[in-house]
């Protein structure tokens, strides 16, 4: 039956134009071609082939890692691809590496936190890959408290270095992907500590190992911190465990873009002026606390003990962070989009009771039960899209300002990518295992693609911030916004409706000192604003033209399943706030239930506009052709455990048992 398309009266069912919904999914006409091209390129090429990445024992999984790293690169540099054609290239190979790390991170914090001079000496070295770069901020003792990290940079003025030293077990480096085994450099976050004084945590450029035999350097105790959730998955990345035993590096190490340590007599540039011995600056953790009171970083000369302010607000650290994590909220879109295709085309495949006359049975899609577990889903992956695209943005848009110097919109933009990292990486989590379990016994089988994806995915909730510390972090900004709205500091942006909650306008935001009792309540109440945040964006790529037969009205479809599963799931928020009735309550779920309806002879189109391959869904159920069954049973073949009949084991451990001799064995 090869060739045969099993989903084909599926897919001739579907009302909108897929092509031009592809493009939508994309981005751009653009984006849809550069993303097909790279896609189909890796699928066809048996370099990168990741079908046996389960059954691999971690050292062979590491190793083929690296093998495929360096084939991307060779193919990169063979095929003179693009920035954005090798970033799309790493995305489909679809395997967490180092290089993760390096592209993501390492370069990114360079970028934004180093000087000119800094990122003259290290980008072309990093863009080539001569030297191979981790960020090393995470402690054994702490993570989300970065104010907490233990490490130290303790400055010398006699040599003009600093020394790096782990002082305390817990104070290891532990955790950062690329360190264990490969990365030649770290950025590695310490507590700056000159003159004797602390001045809190800074990011250093630290080589780590030779770049001629890869031992590390002296000073360096430096390995991996072992196995990991699930099969494959994260395992292929070296995350890391480092200590420093007073290791010396050159001052020009420290990233300077926005504090920096001076030698004995150098000059002052810039805003600050002046001749001086040290300068150095104040400022709060990356991930975790408040924001200053009046946001400005805090810039101390201690050889007149005199203290001068710059221009620049403290939250300028936080620009790398704002790049990484909107990356994370566009990939969610594809992690959940991912899970959903898979779910959706299993259920048009599958079949389960409803035989009438002995007729086939009912596709399991048709059960009102699925389609209402599954289309929210499917909803959320396209506006997770949206609400991507739209973060991508605003990222943009705030960067243009940074160098014009305005620094107005940096607290929203930060909330507004805390926030989104947040709910969209929790979701699509949580999405993922749903479709898991939609796909029933099969499901769980490495072959379906899911519990692997799971296994990847599950993480994001937890790195670059870990999603409940970042929701206080959100409703710590809309207690402050609540505070002035009296005031003449009128919200604006994604803030502004308050302004408009005649409610709100008469409050006074009295959790100022009660935040840690209330932090519950308000972690809901950060939910809230972001899921208001998805849904608005939503509606605002609606208003947008949208060119292709149907496309828009799918769209639309899809953006009320998204607005009033929400209500239908919080029902009793709305409710007890009065904000509806139970007359509207049973009006939505009506209409929740027309919308399923409408979505049903659309919803294998709407998983075939993501355009994947069947490479990178890695999924016998997911398969485009819904050629199921044949490959599953292929494949179980294929296990390692059935390289025989009987099992290695047998005649020790097997035949004792069967013959009673269980006794005389020798166990
Ligand atoms: C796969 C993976 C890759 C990683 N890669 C890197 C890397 O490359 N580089 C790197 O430096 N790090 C890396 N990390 C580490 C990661 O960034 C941290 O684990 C993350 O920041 C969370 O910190 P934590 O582990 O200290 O969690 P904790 O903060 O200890 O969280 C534990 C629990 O405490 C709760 N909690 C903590 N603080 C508060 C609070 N103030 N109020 C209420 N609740 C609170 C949290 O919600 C959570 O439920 C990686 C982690 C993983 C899992």
């Amino acid at each position: 039956m090869e060739g045969v398309d099993h989903l084909a009266h599926e897919r001739n069912k579907s009302e909108f134009d897929v092509d031009a919904m592809k493009i939508v999914w994309a981005g751009s006409p653009h984006a849809f071609v550069v993303s097909d091209r790279i896609s189909k390129l890796v699928a066809s090429d048996p370099g990168f082939r990741k079908d046996n990445r389960s059954t691999l024992s971690r050292k062979e999984l590491f190793k083929n890692t690296l093998r495929k790293a360096a084939y991307a690169w060779k193919t990169i540099i063979d095929l003179h691809l693009s920035e954005e054609e090798a970033a799309k290239l790493r995305f489909y190979v679809d395997e967490p590496a180092f290089t993760d790390v390096h592209w993501g991170m390492f370069i990114p914090a360079i970028k934004g936190q180093g000087t000119e001079e800094q990122q003259q000496k290290w980008l072309p070295l990093a863009y080539k890959m001569q030297i191979i770069g981790c960020y090393a901020q995470t402690e054994l003792g702490h993570g989300s408290n970065v104010q907490g990290l233990e490490t130290t940079a303790t400055f010398d003025p006699q040599t003009d270095e600093f020394i790096i030293h782990s002082p305390t077990l817990t104070s290891s480096k532990w955790w950062p992907g690329g360190l264990g085994k490969v990365a030649t450099h770290a950025i590695a976050y310490a507590l700056l500590i000159v003159g004797g004084r602390e001045q809190g945590v800074h990011g250093f450029i630290v080589q780590l190992r030779s770049l001629e035999d890869h031992s590390p350097l002296p000073g360096m105790t430096v390995g991996d911190i072992g196995m990991k959730f699930g099969n494959g998955a994260y395992n292929a990345m070296d995350n890391g465990v480092l200590r420093f035993d007073h290791v010396r590096i050159p001052r020009n190490q420290m990233l300077m873009s926005h504090v920096m340590v001076l030698g004995r007599g150098s000059s002052l540039l810039g805003p600050w002026g002046g001749k001086t011995d040290f300068v150095y600056s104040q400022w709060s953790a990356l991930r975790g606390g408040p924001v200053g009171a009046n946001g400005k970083v805090v810039l101390v000369v201690t050889c007149e003990g005199k203290y001068k302010q710059s221009d620049v607000p403290r939250q300028l650290v936080y620009g790398a962070m704002l790049y990484v994590r909107q990356t994370i909220v566009a990939d969610a879109s594809c992690a959940l989009s991912r899970a959903v295709c898979i779910a959706t085309r299993y259920s048009a495949v599958r079949r389960q009771f409803g035989s009438q006359n002995g007729g086939p049975e009912t596709q399991v899609i048709d059960y009102k039960t699925q389609q209402s577990r599954l289309f929210p889903l499917l909803a959320s992956a396209y506006a997770f899209r949206f609400v991507g695209e739209w973060l991508k943005w605003l990222y943009a848009d705030v960067t243009q300002r940074l160098q014009a110097n305005d620094f107005s919109t940096l607290p929203e933009a930060h909330a507004c990518t805390a926030g989104l990292k947040s709910l969209t990486t929790t979701a699509t989590a949580d999405g993922i295992e749903e479709c898991r379990k939609l796909c029933g016994g099969h499901g769980y089988l490495c072959s379906s693609g899911l519990p692997e994806l799971f296994a990847v995915y599950v993480p994001a909730c937890t790195y670059e911030g870990e999603n409940t510390v970042l929701l206080l972090q959100v409703a710590r900004f809309l207690m402050k916004t609540v505070s002035q709205l009296g005031s003449s500091k009128k919200p604006v942006g994604t803030i502004a409706y308050m302004t408009r909650v005649e409610h709100l306008m008469q409050c006074r935001c009295g959790v100022q000192r009660g935040f840690a009792e209330l932090s519950a309540d308000l972690v809901e109440a950060a939910v809230a604003h972001c899921q208001l945040l998805v849904v608005s964006k939503f509606i605002e790529k609606l208003q947008q033209e949208i060119p292709g037969k149907g496309v828009k009205q799918q769209l639309e479809v899809l953006c009320n399943i998204y607005a009033l599963f929400l209500l239908h799931k919080h029902q009793g928020d709305f409710l007890s706030t009065g904000c509806i009735t139970p007359k509207h309550a049973a009006l939505a779920n009506d209409e929740l239930r027309s919308l399923y309806s409408q979505v049903r002879p659309n919803a294998i189109a709407l998983v075939d506009a993501f355009n994947y391959t069947d490479h990178y869904l890695g999924s016998i159920l997911g398969c485009y052709d819904g050629n199921v069954y044949p490959k599953l049973y292929e494949a179980a073949w294929k296990d390692p455990l059935n390289e025989s009949v009987v099992p290695d084991g047998y005649h020790q451990y097997i035949r004792p048992l069967l013959k009673q001799e269980i006794r005389t064995a020798r166990l």
